[in-house]
């Protein structure tokens, strides 16, 4: 039997939207399914996300500080840190704050520094926050943007496709220099390839390859980050920890149009849980 001394633990900084399919409802379920404790901290609660025509959106920044008053009375400490979708500008400091407070010497620090896609930030996203960013992404151990992300954390201007590999290393090896250990800028266009760029800690780059299959749809990201955290509390090597959640992704988006998902929706993850736990 595992014991609470053995499992892994990851406090996760993330919205809570109803409908939709990313961030807490994506994350929960799959560091479970791969016997991680789960232990959220709401940045902002939403009807559903932000890419339906409409949503509710509270922001909890005034309620960060007295839930996480609570851990610290407990003593917590955690295996991983990992933020994602912030609700506003104040939030990049209490993030801060808590992986000043909460790590021990080991603990992975996992930034997602979600702040658009397709070349635009997130409506609820100001050029501040965006701004600010930058900081947090110093804290990180290992940093996972999208291609709009590293182009907004480098000041480039966002294309779809027809980067060469240079330039993509060179945007990572920028990334790095803003603090974090590791960097996997996803979501590139390669043909009829989608590939993550991995620069790891020793300045090694990889580029990961996947056949690009269906259609582009909202919660990957937070279902590719939620693996490659996952793997990195256990110890797994970045670029197998990146292998794995490419392949589930894909897997995910295959399955949700199989089953005719909505676009909109995300990916119906749910149906390939047993794939994680098996793993
Ligand atoms: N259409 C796709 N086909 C295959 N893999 C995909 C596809 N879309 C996303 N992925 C995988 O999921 C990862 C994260 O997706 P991405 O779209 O970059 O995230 P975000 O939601 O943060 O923009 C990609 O780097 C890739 O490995
Ligand atoms: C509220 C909210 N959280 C998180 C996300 C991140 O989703 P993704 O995993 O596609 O980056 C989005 C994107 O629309 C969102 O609106």
């Amino acid at each position: 039997m595992t014991s609470e001394k053995q499992q892994k633990k990851i406090a996760v900084i993330n919205d809570l939207s109803g409908y939709g399919r990313c961030s807490l409802t994506v994350v929960i379920p799959i560091l479970s399914a791969l016997k991680i404790q789960c232990c959220p901290v709401p940045t902002s609660i939403l009807s559903n996300h932000t890419g339906f025509p409409t949503y509710f959106f509270d922001d909890y920044t005034e309620k960060m500080p007295k839930y996480i008053e609570q851990w610290k009375k407990l003593d917590l400490s955690f295996d991983g840190i990992y933020s994602g979708f912030l609700g506003s500008e104040a939030q990049i400091q209490i993030v801060i704050d808590m992986i000043k407070e909460f790590s021990l010497p080991d603990t992975k620090v996992i930034i997602d520094p979600i702040m658009g896609d397709h070349g635009k930030a997130y409506e609820t996203y100001t050029p501040l926050l965006c701004s600010r960013m930058k900081e947090l992404v110093g804290y990180g151990d290992i940093v996972t943007p999208n291609l709009t992300e590293a182009c907004i954390l480098t000041g480039r201007e966002y294309r779809k496709d027809g980067w060469k590999r240079a330039e993509l290393i060179r945007m990572a090896s920028e990334i790095q220099q803003m603090g974090p250990e590791e960097v996997v800028i996803t979501g590139v266009t390669e043909g009829g390839f989608i590939t993550n760029v991995v620069l790891q800690k020793d300045g090694t780059g990889h580029f990961l390859r996947s056949l690009r299959v269906g259609r582009e749809r909202p919660g990957t990201g937070d279902v590719f980050s939620s693996i490659v955290a996952a793997q990195a509390v256990k110890g797994v090597p970045l670029t197998a920890g990146v292998k794995k959640a490419a392949d589930f992704v894909k897997r995910c988006i295959i399955k949700s149009d199989q089953l005719n998902v909505p676009r909109e929706n995300g990916v119906c993850f749910e149906e390939l849980l047993s794939v994680l736990i098996r793993s």
